[in-house]
């Protein structure tokens, strides 16, 4: 029950002075509903609030007609079942649920200029073989590379991951195991584009680097962190990428189950429009309806943009988000097709995971490079019989979608899909025939499903920054405020995410004495 619903705004004294619940969580996207199940399970009263009606986020999944389709990516990092960083894993266990995955044998099917092909294998060393096959005279330059990422992989699936912010934690960490704890205090400043030249000269070959870190962090191999190009170059084929039973909406279905067995609460269609402060300190939240809800400490699960300006008034945004603001921008959206398809369009031995690539000039240009994934190759149940769910995505900003009619944005989104789908048709001839069913979503159904600002995919940075340094932890410059998900260290990703979760959580733990 909320406090009550008629509450005064920032720095008014309140009715109440005792909060109601240790902590509340803004947001169940994965990276909200990872703190709030930590927390929960240490014996925090938790109180998650959503504003949309299941939990997931970006993470969620919709019905139609028989499919079920997941909102955002379908290739899942994190759900190994050895080592530390499969934080999933661990993130389900720690509240008695699971979620039974499916392992796939390719992570992805690259579709490159001149019609050339590579397969990224879940085996190191048949990928290596490809591609070093493509380029003979770079085989000791592929190795060594590759080899690197895997390093900055070993260091961080050695140890325990909680909260940079807790220095007993470090320090624990320091005597436990110092050489990964150097290994990686050594690699935080540094970009995949910068470790890859020291080993490779090939334009041809550094392009495919640039692809290879492009598809998840939207950015060119000279702006992705080397921690986080080592976590996703080496997980793929440790064994992290699965995909999960039911489809990725699961992850989060299974999160909310287990944090209100572990007697935590969340409530839906709870739209946040303020977090109270009240002395400076962060004290409770305030939703559209008028409810109120105090607790001790708050974490917000939106993006910076939506907690700073929006959650918080613009005129109490701090110093260093302004500061964060000149390093990091918005990405841009995405433009997704998901569609129903005839199953005889998928030859066998189709891929889940294809990027396609026609011209390396176009590669971050909106429309130049095409994400496609088929995850009823791997688990059936998502569609009727005879059919499979194909999402294909491609970036897209804010800017393309506004202003226009409500006819003229059908028109466009029509107009767009069937430029994709023409485009496919080469890599997947008769997908156009086969089609059974469509829904096309924009950057104005990302901001308005997902309450991200521009309907952005998350932070990346205006220029050349020094790797993950300047990417802020969970606590802000508001007291009893912190920050979880996409916008705070170590950026986007669902393991990304589940990471920023268990740090957030092992925060808050610690400052409330838990
Ligand atoms: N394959 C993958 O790795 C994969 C797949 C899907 C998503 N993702 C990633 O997940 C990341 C996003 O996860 P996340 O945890 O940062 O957040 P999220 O954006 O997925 O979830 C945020 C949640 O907060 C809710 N919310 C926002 N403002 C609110 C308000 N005012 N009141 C109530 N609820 C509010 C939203 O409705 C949403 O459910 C992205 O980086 C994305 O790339 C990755
Ligand atoms: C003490 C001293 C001396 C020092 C200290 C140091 C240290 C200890 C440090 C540490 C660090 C750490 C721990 C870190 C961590 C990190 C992490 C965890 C990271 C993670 C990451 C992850 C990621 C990035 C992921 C990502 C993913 C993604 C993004 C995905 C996406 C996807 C998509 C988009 C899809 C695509 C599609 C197709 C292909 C179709």
């Amino acid at each position: 029950m909320p406090v009550s619903s008629r509450q005064p705004s920032i720095g008014v004294n309140p009715v109440s002075t005792s909060p109601v619940f240790d902590v509340i969580v803004i947001g169940s996207g994965i990276g909200g509903l990872v703190t709030a199940t930590q927390l929960a399970a240490k014996g925090a009263n938790v109180l998650v609030l959503e504003s949309y009606i299941i939990p997931g986020g970006s993470s969620g999944y919709f019905e139609r007609q028989g499919y079920r389709f997941d909102v955002g990516a379908s290739m899942i990092f994190g759900f190994g079942d050895e080592g530390t960083t499969n934080l999933l894993t661990r993130a389900l266990e720690a509240v008695n649920v699971n979620l039974e995955t499916i392992p796939d044998p390719v992570q992805i099917h690259y579709h490159l200029p001149e019609d050339s092909e590579v397969k990224v294998h879940r085996d190191y060393e048949k990928f290596l073989q490809e591609l070093i096959e493509k380029f003979p005279h770079e085989q000791r330059g592929i190795r060594k590379f590759y080899d690197e990422c895997r390093k900055v992989f070993n260091y961080l699936n050695s140890m325990e991951l909680l909260s940079l912010e807790e220095p007993r934690y470090l320090m624990r960490m320091f005597f436990q195991n110092p050489g990964a704890c150097l290994g990686l205090a050594q690699y935080l400043p540094q970009n995949a584009g910068e470790v890859a030249r020291r080993y490779i000269s090939d334009p041809q070959l550094l392009k495919f680097i640039d692809i290879e870190c492009y598809c998840w962090s939207v950015v060119p191999a000279d702006f992705t962190p080397m921690i986080n190009a080592g976590m996703v170059f080496s997980d793929r084929h440790y064994g992290g990428i699965n995909y999960p039973k039911g489809g990725v909406g699961e992850i989060a279905i299974q999160l909310a189950e287990g944090l209100e067995k572990a007697g935590g609460q969340i409530h839906y269609k709870a739209r946040v429009k303020q977090i109270l402060i009240e002395n400076g300190k962060a004290v409770g939240v305030e939703l559209t309806n008028g409810d109120v809800y105090r607790a001790k400490r708050v974490v917000s699960n939106a993006t910076r943009w939506d907690t700073f300006g929006k959650l918080v008034p613009a005129q109490h945004t701090p110093k260093p988000e302004i500061k964060w603001r000149k390093r990091y921008k918005k990405s841009p959206s995405f433009l997704n097709l998901h569609l129903g398809v005839e199953a005889s369009v998928f030859p066998p031995g189709t891929e889940c995971h294809h990027v396609i690539v026609e011209d390396w000039s176009q590669m971050e240009e909106p429309f130049g490079t095409i994400f496609v994934s088929i995850p009823t190759l791997l688990d059936p149940s998502l569609a009727p019989e005879g059919y499979h769910i194909m999402h294909t995505f491609t970036p897209t900003w804010i800017d393309e979608w506004q202003g226009l009619s409500e006819t003229e944005y059908e028109r466009k989104k029509e107009e767009a899909a069937g430029r994709i789908i023409d485009r496919l048709e080469q890599f997947f001839p008769g997908l156009d025939a086969g089609l059974d069913y469509m829904e096309i979503g924009t950057a104005r159904s990302h901001r308005r499903f997902l309450n991200r600002e521009d309907g952005t995919y998350g932070p990346i940075p205006q220029r050349q920054l020094r790797g993950l340094l300047g990417m802020p932890f969970n606590r802000t410059a508001i007291p009893g405020l912190y920050c979880v998900g996409d916008s705070t260290f170590p950026g986007q990703g669902l393991n990304a995410v589940a990471f920023s979760g268990f740090a957030c959580a092992h925060r808050i733990a610690v400052d409330l004495g838990f």
